[in-house]
């Protein structure tokens, strides 16, 4: 079918490049990603993150901050809700100077396996969102840095840390997603839903940056949905925080 999201133009620079619209600031060139706003005003407010830069939409302000783990400076910020705000503030990381992404959120459960909070690492995404289509080729599915899979697998095994390693459908309507649409999902292979890492990889892979993703089981739409109150899990959120920190940290630079 002729829809616009197969148009190719992936040969050409957009009119408006994220270059034109940051400022360039000292940045750390690795940085976590991070889904849990709540975990991120706690660091900040004990004082532990400096803010170097402010990313802008129409909405807000999303602080860059940096922290320190291990020695090193790791830049963080929350990337917004939804593909293409969470590609937006990617791409304009990626313009203030960041190469070593790891993103840590949460998402919805396809399957009765994942209890709230059971932890998995991001090996594949199936495309059902529209960002990831102005950055790769048409296709159903995308692959993660198999080096960021590697290296959050080592982590969470050296932490003791139980974790699935899986693919997560990416959705852009969390109100359509139906129970044929959930079943069609389970079937090829989607142990997670979420709303932003195919369009992430998608970004990752265009723009030639390391990118690598944890999510924790939340909701679980495995039955009749149930919310298992995933958005207050405090202590998860806060832990899976510094393994990503700490899996960041170990990222082999993509600029030597
Ligand atoms: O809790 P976070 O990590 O935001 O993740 C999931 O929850 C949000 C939708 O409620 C989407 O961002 C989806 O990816
Ligand atoms: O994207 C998401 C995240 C959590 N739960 C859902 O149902 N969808």
């Amino acid at each position: 079918m002729d829809i616009p999201l197969t148009e190719n133009d992936l040969d050409e620079s957009g009119v408006i490049t994220p270059q034109m619209v940051v400022k360039g600031v000292d940045i750390p060139m690795k940085a976590v990603v991070c889904f849990f706003a709540e975990v991120i005003e706690s660091i900040a407010g004990k004082g532990k993150a400096r803010v170097l830069s402010v990313l802008r939409s129409e909405h807000g302000e999303h602080p860059v901050y940096e922290v320190e783990r291990g020695g090193e400076r790791l830049a963080v910020f929350h990337p917004g809700v939804g593909a293409p705000l969470a590609a937006l503030f990617l791409e304009e990381a990626i313009a203030l100077g960041c190469s070593e992404f790891v993103a840590v959120g949460g998402a919805g459960a396809l399957t009765d396996d994942l209890g709230m909070g059971h932890v998995m690492v991001v090996d594949s995404a199936v495309r059902d969102e529209g960002t990831s289509f102005h950055y790769l080729p048409p296709g159903r599915v995308v692959d993660a840095d198999p080096d960021g899979v590697a290296l959050l697998q080592q982590v969470l095994t050296e932490a003791g840390i139980d974790h699935v390693t899986g693919r997560s459908w990416t959705t852009d309507a969390l109100y359509r997603e139906t129970r044929s649409r959930v079943s069609r999902r389970v079937d090829e292979g989607c142990l997670t839903v979420d709303m932003e890492a195919s369009a992430f990889c998608a970004v990752a892979k265009y723009r030639g940056v390391h990118f690598a993703q944890l999510l924790y089981a939340g909701d679980s739409l495995a039955a009749d949905w149930e919310h298992r109150g995933w958005t207050k899990a405090g202590t998860v959120r806060e832990q899976l925080f510094w393994l990503a920190a700490d899996a960041c940290v170990r990222f082999a630079p993509v600029r030597g």
